[in-house]
């Protein structure tokens, strides 16, 4: 699944105009070796902390590799996804994804429109004109006392819900050291967030991307996934190998491919995170386009199917979130809670 050729850092190498004179805006996605964070000597650790903060201070995405998940662990995850969504739409449909509060279930292609518009009316003439090709499956911790996950029947995808809920498990224990490594490099005490994240207010996100012509890709604002920026702290992506990630370059506005590195998964800084530390960190708008589509006939081509899975990370749904100590001396944001920010921007974006 994870065969393609690894690169390590994207530049764009354009020149852009800054106040003082020309500077080359250099766009980075470090791949950075996380084992040195997790059993490296102090020094390493603190310098891989360091390095973290760097790149999510500049370009708000890195490459994580030697980050302790096993590759067969996320390979099953692909398989049991890649079951699921393969189910008859009738069964999938009775696990619809009903309402931003509880953000678990299925969804199917065109309800979710990802993008950067704030205006309810102007998001929902997007969503008709130019949908997200896409259909997900969300998953949410699942001793929640209000929200119940939508689970498909054993019978119909035989070892979905383990699967996931040990996915999900694993998932957020890399991110609790993520953040570890965070609060280090931003000269906070190791386990600031630890008490602040503990509650797994997180969703697992099953993301598949069916083959479609490359005509319906072509219109204006289509892409496989609308260019938005992610709401929680962290997100941990695990893609395939066909690639059609792209993240935005700050400085030029330019789009450029996040190609899949085998054994890495895509890490980037979501708004609340950005917020928690008065934009100190980067959330950076990224987008899913088609990967080189395949000639159907003389007339037709289609671009190839393409799996991925976000696991998007959020702190304590009552957390308050203000600004963190070590992040600028004036407040750029009132406190929030985590649940009033989220659920605010998942209600947008639904139909
Ligand atoms: O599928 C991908 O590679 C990215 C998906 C994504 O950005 C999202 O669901 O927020
Ligand atoms: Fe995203």
């Amino acid at each position: 699944m994870f065969s393609f050729r690894a690169s390590v850092i994207i530049r764009t190498g354009l020149p852009v105009k800054r106040r003082r004179g020309l500077a080359t805006a250099s766009f980075r996605i470090p791949l950075i070796d996380f084992s040195r964070f997790k059993t490296g000597s102090p020094a390493d650790k603190k310098s891989t902390a360091t390095e973290i903060v760097s790149a999510m201070k500049e370009s708000g995405f890195i490459y994580l590799s030697n980050h302790g998940i096993p590759a067969p662990t996320i390979e099953k995850a692909f398989t049991r996804s890649a079951e699921f969504f393969r189910l008859p739409s009738e069964v999938k449909d009775k696990l619809a994804w009903e309402d931003p509060r509880s953000n678990r279930g299925y969804v199917k292609i065109g309800r979710e429109r990802v993008t950067q518009a704030t205006d309810a009316a102007e998001i929902a003439a997007l969503r008709e004109k130019a949908p997200d090709f896409k259909e997900t499956m969300e998953i949410g911790r699942d001793w929640d006392s209000a929200w119940k996950n939508q689970w498909p029947q054993a019978t119909d995808a035989p070892e979905f819900k383990e699967t996931m809920l040990n996915f999900f498990q694993t998932c957020h224990e890399l991110h609790v050291f993520v953040m570890r490594a965070i609060a280090t490099g931003l000269e906070l005490e190791e386990g600031f967030f630890d008490q602040r994240i503990q509650e797994q207010c997180h969703n697992l996100r099953l993301l598949s991307y069916p083959p479609i012509k490359r005509a319906l890709l072509d219109g204006e604002g289509q892409a496989r996934a609308g260019a938005h920026s992610d709401y929680g702290t962290l997100t941990l992506l695990f893609q395939d190998s066909v690639g059609g990630l792209e993240v935005r370059n700050p400085h030029t506005g330019v789009f450029i491919p996040a190609i899949p590195i085998p054994g890495t998964i895509v890490v980037n800084v979501g708004d609340l995170l950005a917020r928690w530390s008065n934009d100190v960190l980067r959330s950076t708008l990224h987008r899913v386009v088609a990967p080189a589509a395949r000639l159907l006939n003389a007339h037709e081509a289609i671009t190839p199917a393409r799996q991925s899975i976000a696991f998007f990370c959020n702190p304590n749904f009552t957390a308050e979130i203000s600004c963190l100590p070590n992040c600028g001396t004036e407040a750029k944001y009132l406190p929030i809670s985590t649940e009033a920010y989220i659920v605010g921007r998942l209600a947008a974006t639904y139909s």
